[in-house]
């Protein structure tokens, strides 16, 4: 072997070859009538820019799928409308940058579709040039819009330190310095048009803002999304009921945050997209980008403002993705009673006769676990809305909790992170990206957000008729309630408005006392009408329909935490089972002292002596005191309850009361 003298090996061998001057040698081509491989015509490019061009098709962004049998709706590329795509880009876009307009200048700032390092020529402005120019109006925002899952993977990957992709092909980001929600940041302006309505005061999570300090949020939040070279943009849905359908925009920093509503909400069709207007709610996410602590009502670098009148949320310095999922939540909490639909903090599913359960729960209590089940199609797990018509997913997505997950335990949560899935905060083998889910080095909650349609058997459209079934779902770190039991109708009224759970305090060695957790209608942190509100609807429809409810503790069992353990998934699956086939209606009861709660005597699969939770425990006494100082405790949260009437019938409000645990 030699080297031509550029450093690049030339064999030393003659092959049809003649020999030129310079002493190379020169293969022959080959004469055209021989065999030849290379039968494809060539690209029809003339330079590699325009065959780079050809790799991508145009088209937008996937859908959610309509229906069961065509997971896959086609994409239709032909615009329905009359207008010209030029003109309907323009419109677009001219949308996005009244959404983002300043409230103290005089127009809203200069927005230009796609990504500024795709661009070679300068941008053509959608608004009218001004007299009054500075700087911030002379600069373009381009607005990555409604981009698809591979094109956020690029922007993520490129531009967004820590994200990877997993050995599975899913997004593996970090939400900074928040990991969970921060409810005690969260504002509500006080205004007018919703003040009467709104829950506020002691037990609320709404505390009050004013008008002007929320434009105050509002403009520190649109000055930073527009001195930003891109910004992302999402048009999508919320709501599978079409009748109650609401739009939303989503204008973010981040391709994380784009890509985690891209999964999360709706997500249209072109057509709808065409046609998708005004949005109804906006919701401008700063992230990192912290609120000024000398700002009236802040009481950290966190602000999260709900203003229903304005239909706008602004979130400051925090880029935890759930909060604008949660916060969209909140928006629908409001909206939907006012039309008569009660909105639930609950998984769903429905069985193959058409039995619709509803998963009620705090978070980590298993609404996501349980809702996701191979013998039932998934509707949601964790926001509906129940009306006349039935149920409807809010959502367009599911957002488990990851922490300690198995392939063996939850087989379709774990299939379903792979590509388009964003999972928060895991931690991973640097090398082949393999997560470690027992890992809780950023967080315990580690989490997954991917489409619904990544659960095989989802129910599209997400929407079922009336419920059968409504379970409450509460993770007891004390271990004294029991597995399953049976509640009346003024029961479940009464552990509908507590919302109990007890999660164990922390993650810190040696913490041994669990920490009673009430937040009423199992979602306190996202509602905005007084509990009982949202209980006298819940009686009416429940009443109406003969659904039956069942109190089901996925916590602790054979002593508190610490002592006893963690439920068996598998028996609260033989539980979730029994209840759905409508054998456990049939058992026969015992009831429990304190709580006064109807426990079955047997359950198909599960060991008989742990039903009865004083049986699983083998210090007798030290069960009775816990149970007692647990019914203590939720007599104490209950007392600010006594006060309020339920619904039309005071009555019920009666029975509500004598439902609770009695302590004699
Ligand atoms: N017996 C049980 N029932 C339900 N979940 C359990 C049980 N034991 C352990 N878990 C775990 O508890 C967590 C429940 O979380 P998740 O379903 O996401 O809650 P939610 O959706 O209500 O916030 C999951 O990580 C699940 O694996
Ligand atoms: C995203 C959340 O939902 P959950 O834990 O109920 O699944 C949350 O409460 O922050
Ligand atoms: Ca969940
Ligand atoms: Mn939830």
């Amino acid at each position: 072997m030699a080297s031509n003298g550029n450093g690049i090996e030339v064999h030393d061998f003659e092959f049809m070859s003649t020999q030129v001057p310079n002493g190379l040698s020169k293969i022959n081509t080959k004469p055209a009538e021989m065999c030849n491989d290379d039968t494809a015509p060539a690209v029809k490019v003339t330079n590699v820019e325009e065959l780079h061009a050809l790799q991508r098709k145009k088209a937008s962004a996937p859908t959610t799928p309509r229906n069961a049998t065509n997971p896959s709706t086609p994409r239709s590329m032909t615009p329905r409308s009359l207008l010209s795509e030029e003109e309907r880009q323009k419109q677009q876009m001219q949308s996005v940058s009244a959404s983002l307009a300043s409230l103290t200048r005089e127009s809203g700032p200069q927005v230009v579709k796609g990504d500024p390092a795709r661009k070679r020529s300068p941008p053509k402005s959608v608004v009218a040039p001004r007299l009054d120019i500075s700087d911030s109006a002379l600069k373009f925002t381009h607005v990555l819009y409604n981009l698809s899952p591979s094109e956020l993977y690029e922007q993520a990957i490129k531009f967004e330190k820590g994200s990877f992709i997993t050995s599975t092909g899913a997004l593996a980001t970090l939400s900074g310095a928040k990991t969970g929600r921060s409810p005690k940041d969260k504002r509500v302006v006080k205004e007018e048009t919703s003040q009467d309505d709104l829950w506020w005061g002691k037990g609320s999570p709404n505390i009050e803002m004013d008008e002007e300090t929320f434009l105050v949020n509002r403009e520190r939040a649109v000055d930073y999304l527009n001195s930003l070279e891109k910004v992302f943009v999402n048009d999508q849905f919320l709501n599978w009921d079409p009748e109650n359908r609401i739009k939303v925009r989503i204008i973010s920093a981040r391709a994380y945050h784009s890509l985690f509503m891209h999964n999360m909400c709706i997500r249209p069709t072109p057509e709808e997209l065409e046609d998708f207007g005004t949005p109804d709610f906006t919701i401008y996410n700063a992230g990192q980008f912290p609120c000024n602590r000398y700002t009236h009502y802040m009481s950290s670098s966190t602000s999260i403002d709900l203003n229903l009148k304005r239909k706008e949320m602004v979130i400051l310095g925090t880029q935890y993705a759930g909060e604008m999922k949660k916060g969209l939540f909140s928006l629908m909490h409001y909206l939907m009673p006012k039309r008569g639909i009660l909105s639930l903090h609950s998984g769903c599913n429905m069985g193959k006769a058409g039995d619709v359960a509803l998963f009620f729960g705090l978070s980590g209590t298993g609404k996501t676990t349980l809702s996701t089940d191979p013998n039932r199609q998934l509707i949601g797990d964790d926001e509906h809305c129940w009306s006349n018509n039935g149920v409807s997913n809010i959502e367009g997505g599911c957002y488990a909790k990851c922490i300690d997950l198995s392939q063996d335990k939850e087989p379709e949560i774990w299939n379903a992170i792979k590509f388009g899935t964003v999972l928060e905060n895991v931690v991973f083998e640097e090398h082949y990206r393999e997560v470690d889910y027992t890992d809780k080095s950023v967080t315990e909650n580690t989490r997954a957000a991917y489409p619904i349609e990544y659960i095989p058997n989802v129910r599209l459209p997400c929407v079922g008729p009336h419920p059968k079934n409504v379970i409450l779902l509460s993770c007891d770190a004390f271990g004294v309630l029991p597995p399953v039991s049976k509640l009346t109708h003024s029961q479940t009224m009464y552990h509908f408005i507590s919302g109990y759970t007890a999660l164990v305090a922390g993650t810190v060695e040696g913490v041994k006392e669990p920490t009673a957790t009430f937040s009423a209608c199992f979602g306190a942190a996202f509602i905005m009408l007084h509990p009982t509100k949202y209980a006298a609807m819940l009686a009416e429809k429940m009443q109406q329909h003969g659904a039956t409810a069942w109190l089901v503790n996925t916590g602790w069992t054979g002593g508190s935490y610490g002592v006893g353990t963690r439920m068996k998934l598998a028996h609260t699956r033989k539980i979730i089972n029994a209840i759905h086939d409508g054998s456990l209606l049939e058992a026969e009861y015992v009831q429990t002292p304190i709580f006064n709660l109807a426990v079955p005597t047997e359950v198909n699969g599960v060991p008989s002596e742990t039903l009865q939770p004083q049986n699983a425990w083998s210090d007798k006494k030290q069960y009775n005191d816990t149970l007692k100082k647990l019914g203590g405790l939720f007599q104490k949260n209950f007392e600010v309850y006594a006060d309020y009437k339920v619904g039309g019938d005071s009555n019920l409000t009666e029975k509500i009361l004598a439902a609770g645990p009695r302590l004699e």
